[in-house]
Order: C-alpha cells, then structure tokens, then sequence
C-alpha cells in the first residue's frame, strides 16, 4: 500500500524551476522531505537505498544551484539517483521504480530530459562530463541546451581506471567541468586500494574545522583577477586541502573535503564554482551511505540494495528460498576446493559477496583478491596469476566482464593461460534491466580461439562445472549461471570433473530434439510436459559445451530427427550460431533438416521479473512449445492466450 509521506515542501516541487526561489532553510527542508520520500518509496520497490540516502543534500544543492536540463547532471552508476528523479518530474512514477513498465532503476536518457546520459556501469561519468564540455564549446547544439557538466562520482567508482583517464584527459583540455567526488568510504563492500586510503586520509584527523571559511572562499580555482581578492579564502583552502595534490597534479582545481550533509557548505562551495571556475573543478565531499536511516546506516552494506521493508523496524520481506542460490553453490564449491589445492585463488571486482567470493574471504584470505571496481585489471591480474603456476578464478558479473574483454583476449586467450572465467548473473537478470543482462558472454568467449565454454542447467550441473574448471589446466575455461535461486534438483555431495566438449542426454524421444545450453533447461521440460499431451515426444539434451562443441551429440541428433532446437540464454552469435555452422559444414541443412535456434532477440530488453523479460524476449515454455508445434507444423488448437 502506497504510504503518505508528510512532506509539504517537497508537494511544492514537481520541476527544479519549483525550487529557485526557495530560501536555503527551505532547502533545507526540502532535503528532509526527500529523505523520507526516498525511504518510502524504496520501502515500496526495494532497490538502492543507501547511495541515494547519501546524496539528498547534494541533489538539492545541485538542483538550486544550476539549472538542470540545461546544465547537466551527470551520477556515476547512477544508483543513487532516486532522488534525483523525485525532484526531476517522476515523482508520480517513483514507486514504479525497477518494475515492469516503470521507471528504471538508473537514469536513462529516454526517460527524463534531466537525465543527459545513462550509466548504471561504474565510473563513466568523468568521461561524459567531458564529452558534454567540449560540445559546448564546439558549439553543439541540444533541444535543453547545453550549460555546465557536473559528474556525480563516488569514491569506489573513482578507484576504476577509466575515472582516471578522464580526468588525464580533462586536465589537458583544461575545459570548465565540475566533478564532485563523493566520497562515503565505501564500495558495495568496504573500499579497497591505495586510493580509498589517500581519500580517507585527506581528512583524517581535523575534519572539517575551517568549512565556513572555505565555504566562502572556495578559491582555489579562481581565474587571476580574483586571486589576489580571494588569498585569504585560497590559503584556508590550500590548508583544508593537503593531499589534494593528487587531483591538482592531474590538472583539477581541488576544493574540499566538504561535509556533504551540511547545505551551509554545499550551497556557498557551488554557487561558487558555479560564477567562477575556469577549468575543471573537482569538488570532495564526504558522506555516509545510508545517512538518515537507522536500518540502512547500520547495515554491513549500508543499504546499499534492499528487497522491500518495514520502514519503522527496517525488516525486509524477502520470499523464501526453495533452493540454494546459483552464487552461493560456487561459493561453497571453490571453497572446498580451495580447502584442497592451495593453489586455488580468486579475483572479485568490488563484489565478493555479490559473487559468494565472501566464503573464500573467510575461510583464506590470502587468495581473494578484492582488486575494486577494475575489471580490466582484474583479468590480466589473474591472467598473471595463471602465469605464475596458480589457478585463478577470476569471478565477475557477465555484464561487468564486458569491461575486461580486451584482456580477456589479449593477455589469456592468446597466451592460453589456464584463467578459470566463473560468469555470474548470466542471461536476464530482472530489475536492474538491460544494463545488467548478462547476454553476450557465450558469444564473446566461444568466439575465441581456445576457450572452452559451459553454461549450468542447475545447480548440480554448476557444482560439477566449478570441480571441471579447477581441474582444466590447458588453457582457458569459462562456465557461466544466472542470478537466483537453483531448480532444486538433488545436490551431488562433490562436483565431479566432467569430460570436456562432451554434453548429455537427459530423455530420448523422436521428430524433434530439443539441445539446451544451461538454465533454459527447465524451461524445456515443462514445454515437453504440454507437448506430451499432444502426442509429441521430443528427444532433449543439454549441450553443457558451446565450445568445444559435443560435434557427435549435435550430429546424431540431427540425423536422428526431422527437426533440431537450439536453446540459451544469450544473444545472437552465441551457441546456436555455432551449432548451425557445424550443421552447415557438415552438410545437415542438405539433408532437410529443420533446424532453430532460440535466442536473446536483437533488442534491449526493460527491466521487469527475470521470467517476464524472458517472455519478451520469446523464451518462455510457452514460447518452446509454439517453436516446436511451429517447426513440425502442427495447428496451435487450443493455442494459450
Ligand atoms: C563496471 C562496474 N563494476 C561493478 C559495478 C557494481 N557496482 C555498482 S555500485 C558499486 C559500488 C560503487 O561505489 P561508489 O562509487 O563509492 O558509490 P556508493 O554506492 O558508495 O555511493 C559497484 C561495485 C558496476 N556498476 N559497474
Ligand atoms: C548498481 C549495481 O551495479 C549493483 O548494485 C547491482 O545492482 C547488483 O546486482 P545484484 O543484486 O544482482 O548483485
Ligand atoms: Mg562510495
């Protein structure tokens, strides 16, 4: 039930043209109100809490200081951006966020003209900001306009190599830019790195003593005219800012750190910046994740994703598990083998509880490596690691992998060195839409030469894959599965290394034959079950392998029927694309086979519940057994709605 939040102020406010006038206890104000109007809705939708809960005052500010659309606002990640949107028009819509039809849980250009530019992967604001920049002074041209471009980072978003590449880049042009660190000293997890270190030391100790002072100066940046005015201001800023040299080396004018909470600070350092920078400008400030909600500032992740909750106790409704989830069998599996092989080590990109790499933070800490949000990094670290006689499971997200492509040809796949790629969050993964699917690592690991490839139909399956990847030594392996909970079939005590490029049989039938690769398998069955009372009785199989491919499974199934289906969770180019090169290579479509290949259709696809974006995407039971009566050209009587 939608709950009323008590916020007159914030019912004032649909547009930031609504707040121009206010004064700054109105502001004020308004920033408690969008707390609580924050809290409520995410107690509604569940989602990310405690990155938005640390950026109210600072979305306020921003949006009385500079004149969004127009002036572009850039978030990194973008998962704190709900308050954003609440005082950006979308209001009526917040408590749709991440849901089916509604608003996405990131910002999205063709969502909101507030939003400039979409993110919901770490640390691209920088470069953006840039982008938008030199468009300006290019003389480009956009319907909002095109005013000032303020990157919203935070400090684990910082730690990852393109946030520096940016700023070496904009330090060069020297183009007026304004970045805002926001710096909370956390990632998902607690942050990790020399960075995080330097961050915490630049205001260790005396935080905060002189921000009045330096609220009315913010100086440091002022063009020569005003410096001699301002040497006061620009010697207190000087003083508050030792350590900032890092930022200053790189070309950025530094102003901070700034208590990100107090408007008294934020307002004046804006207004600031905003008459007087020349350059870039970047702006520090620190804040707490989860600020203003109990449940959320206590929590280990400090609410950073929450399931719906009680706001008063901060309880979260989560529905019972009938199955152990996919992450949390990898999890147990690398542990126990670690527990046998020291030679067993694992790289996690900022998740290793994301990705169940916390069990091996546990149990051995000297072979997890946290290396934060640096996936490119990540894969050459462990491709190293291979290198230097260990075996590295190097554990990502399918979608963040993405980022370390580049190495994963170049510094593994050339080099055949024995990474073990465990691929998390394969295929769909729900409300976090399609930033977040995994849906092209089947094609962009098959495609390379060496690489063995595996997706688990179940949980057992994956248990088994994990022992077959320890065991493979001859290069590269691959074996991926989705977000959730498993199928609940029987759980093998051990996983049992399988025998490469070689699938299995699960029922033998005749016509058609069904060939899954990996979870799409449930699915399979239960199409078979309508099927059945038919009188179809399709053969089925589970491929386990796109590469190598089971050639002798594929090729007997083929000859054996009138008709073959390929099935995954992954877009065009992916298992099917290279089963059908083998049926074409091999003659099979000469002999009349028909022949289909079910895959993630070419589109994006919004977020909505991972079974109902598979029914968009036509990968539903239903979906299976309209292929399968389409393909033999049965009449779909009694066709479901
Ligand atoms: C390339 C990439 N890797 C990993 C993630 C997962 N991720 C989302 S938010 C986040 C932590 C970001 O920390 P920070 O930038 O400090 O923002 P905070 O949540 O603390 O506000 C991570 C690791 C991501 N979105 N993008
Ligand atoms: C914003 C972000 O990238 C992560 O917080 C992501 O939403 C986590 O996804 P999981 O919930 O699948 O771990
Ligand atoms: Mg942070």
């Amino acid at each position: 039930m939608t709950q009323k939040t008590d916020t007159p102020l914030l019912d004032k406010v649909v547009t930031p043209a609504d707040m121009k006038g206010l004064s700054d206890p109105q502001l004020r104000q308004l920033a408690n109100e969008l707390r609580t109007e924050t809290i409520a809705a995410v107690s509604e939708t569940g989602g990310h809490l405690g990155a938005g809960l640390g950026v109210v005052e600072l979305t306020v500010a921003l949006h009385a200081v500079f004149d969004a659309p127009r002036d572009k606002i850039i978030w990194d990640v973008s998962h704190q951006s709900y308050p954003h949107k609440i005082l950006t028009g979308r209001r009526d819509r917040i408590r749709t966020l991440r849901q089916k039809g509604g608003l996405s849980g990131f910002t999205k250009r063709s969502e909101s003209p507030f939003d400039p530019f979409g993110a919901a992967h770490s640390s691209t604001s920088i470069s953006a900001a840039l982008g938008f920049s030199v468009a300006r002074d290019l003389g480009g041209s956009v319907p909002e306009g095109l005013g000032d471009a303020i990157a919203v980072i935070g400090d684990g978003a910082m730690s990852a190599g393109m946030a520096f590449e940016a700023m070496n880049n904009a330090g060069h042009l020297k183009k007026r830019m304004i970045v805002i660190l926001n710096d909370n000293e956390m990632s998902i997890a607690p942050p990790v790195g020399a960075l995080s270190t330097y961050l915490t030391r630049l205001y260790t100790g005396d935080p905060f003593h002189q921000f009045k002072a330096a609220a009315k100066g913010a100086a440091s940046f002022l063009p020569p005219p005003f410096k001699e005015g301002a040497k006061r201001a620009k010697e207190i800023l000087k003083g508050m800012a030792v350590g900032g040299t890092l930022f200053e080396e790189l070309g950025f004018s530094y102003i901070g750190p700034l208590d990100g909470h107090d408007m008294g600070q934020l307002l004046p350092v804006l207004r600031t910046v905003k008459a007087r920078a020349t350059g870039p400008v970047l702006i520090h400030i620190v804040t707490k994740k989860g600020k203003g909600y109990a449940p959320a500032e206590r929590a280990s992740d400090k609410g950073h994703a929450t399931a719906k909750f009680d706001v008063p106790s901060g309880k979260q409704v989560k529905a019972p598990s009938n199955a152990p989830s996919y992450t949390s069998v990898f999890g147990k599996e690398l542990v126990r083998l670690a527990a046998e092989d020291s030679r067993i080590c694992a790289v996690t990109a900022a998740m290793p509880d994301g990705t169940g790499l916390n069990l091996m933070a546990e149990r051995f800490p000297s072979r997890l490596f946290d290396v934060g949000i640096a996936e490119q990094h990540g894969v050459t670290f462990a491709a190293a690691l291979a290198a230097g006689g260990m075996r590295p499971f190097c554990t990502m997200y399918s979608t963040f992998l993405q980022r370390g492509y580049d190495q994963v040809v170049h510094d593994v796949a050339i080099q055949r060195l024995p990474v073990r790629f465990a691929i998390d969050r394969a295929g769909l993964v729900g409300a976090d839409g399609a930033t977040h699917a995994g849906s092209y690592d089947i094609a962009y690991m098959a495609n390379l030469p060496g690489m063995v490839v595996m997706a688990a139909a179940d949980e057992a399956e994956l248990k088994h894959m994990v022992a077959t990847a320890a065991a493979h030594d001859d290069g590269p392996i691959a074996f991926r599965y989705p977000r959730g909970e498993g199928a609940g079939v029987e759980m093998p005590e051990v996983g049992q290394p399988l025998e490469i490029g070689k699938g299995r049989m699960i029922r033998e039938g005749g016509r058609i034959a069904l060939l899954s690769f990996g979870t799409r398998l449930s699915e399979v069955m239960k199409a078979c079950e309508a099927l059945e009372a038919r009188g179809i009785h399709p053969t089925v199989a589970d491929a386990r392998f796109a590469k190598p491919l089971d050639r002798d499974l594929i090729l007997k199934l083929a000859r054996d029927h009138e008709a073959l289906i390929t099935l995954e969770e992954g877009a065009i180019g992916g298992f099917g694309s290279h089963v059908a090169q083998l049926l074409a290579e091999e003659g099979m479509f000469d002999t009349g086979l028909k022949y289909r290949s079910m895959v993630l259709p070419d589109i994006f696809i919004d977020q909505a519940s991972p079974a109902d974006m598979y029914a968009v995407a036509g990968l539903s039971c239903q979906d299976i057994e309209a292929k399968v009566l389409d393909v033999l050209g049965v009449e779909r009587l009694g066709k479901r709605a």
